[in-house]
């Protein structure tokens, strides 16, 4: 069986990753989407095991004290990260394996997975981020003020990663992101 790849999506919060990525799922749902486990509180409507493991600060911690992440970062007061079994398992099994990741747990990944390919998502301008994290409607104005303030400094990083891709026109974004993922190799 061929060994799969892994594939990390990343950029500043609101975006537009989750969204992408739910698309890009419904047309190729033979990718597998990798769940993270977080200590942030779950949103109206977000379930346990489907859109994170929702988990405790002492549990998170037991976690990396285990080894049991691929990576993890603090992310806007939260703890973020990617249980390494399955995204291992699914490897071997020939399959893509996609991570929704902010920056800081991007890079780490180049350290334990060079071959990933890591897409950065860049928003047309700083105005619109804001905009799509306010239509969201589902951050606190501090959790909206720390996204922002960490987002200058994530776009300022874009050019560390092997793609960017512009999430201006969202149908136009997702063809690139296709185009990108299911590129044959030289
Ligand atoms: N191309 C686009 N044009 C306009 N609105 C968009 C576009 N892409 C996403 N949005 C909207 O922007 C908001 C944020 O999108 P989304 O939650 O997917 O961002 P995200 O990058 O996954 O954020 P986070 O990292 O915080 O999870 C949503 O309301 C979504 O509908
Ligand atoms: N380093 C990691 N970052 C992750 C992981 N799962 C999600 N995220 C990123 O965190 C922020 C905030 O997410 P939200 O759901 O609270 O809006 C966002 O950029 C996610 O992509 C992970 O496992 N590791």
């Amino acid at each position: 069986m061929q060994a799969g790849k892994l594939i990390v999506v990343t950029g500043p919060s609101g975006v537009g990753k989750g969204t992408l990525l739910r698309s890009l799922i419904q047309r190729h749902p033979e990718l597998y989407f990798s769940i993270s486990a977080t200590t942030r509180q779950p949103r109206p409507g977000e379930i346990e095991g489907q859109h994170y493991y929702f988990v405790s600060r002492d549990k998170f911690e037991q976690m990396v004290a285990a080894d049991e992440l691929l990576e993890w970062a603090e992310y806007a007061g939260n703890y973020y990260g990617t249980p390494c079994l399955q995204v291992q398992q699914q490897i071997q099994q020939g399959r893509l394996v996609i991570l929704e990741i902010e920056v800081v747990g991007a890079r780490k990944i180049n350290q334990t997975f060079p071959t990933a390919l890591r897409i950065f998502i860049l928003p047309p301008t700083l105005a619109e981020l804001e905009r799509r994290i306010r239509v969201r409607g589902q951050d606190s104005e501090e959790a909206i003020a720390r996204r922002l303030t960490r987002a200058q400094a994530e776009i300022d990083a874009a050019d560390e990663f092997d793609v960017q891709i512009v999430n201006d026109d969202l149908e136009t974004a997702l063809i690139r992101l296709e185009s990108i993922i299911f590129a044959r190799p030289n």
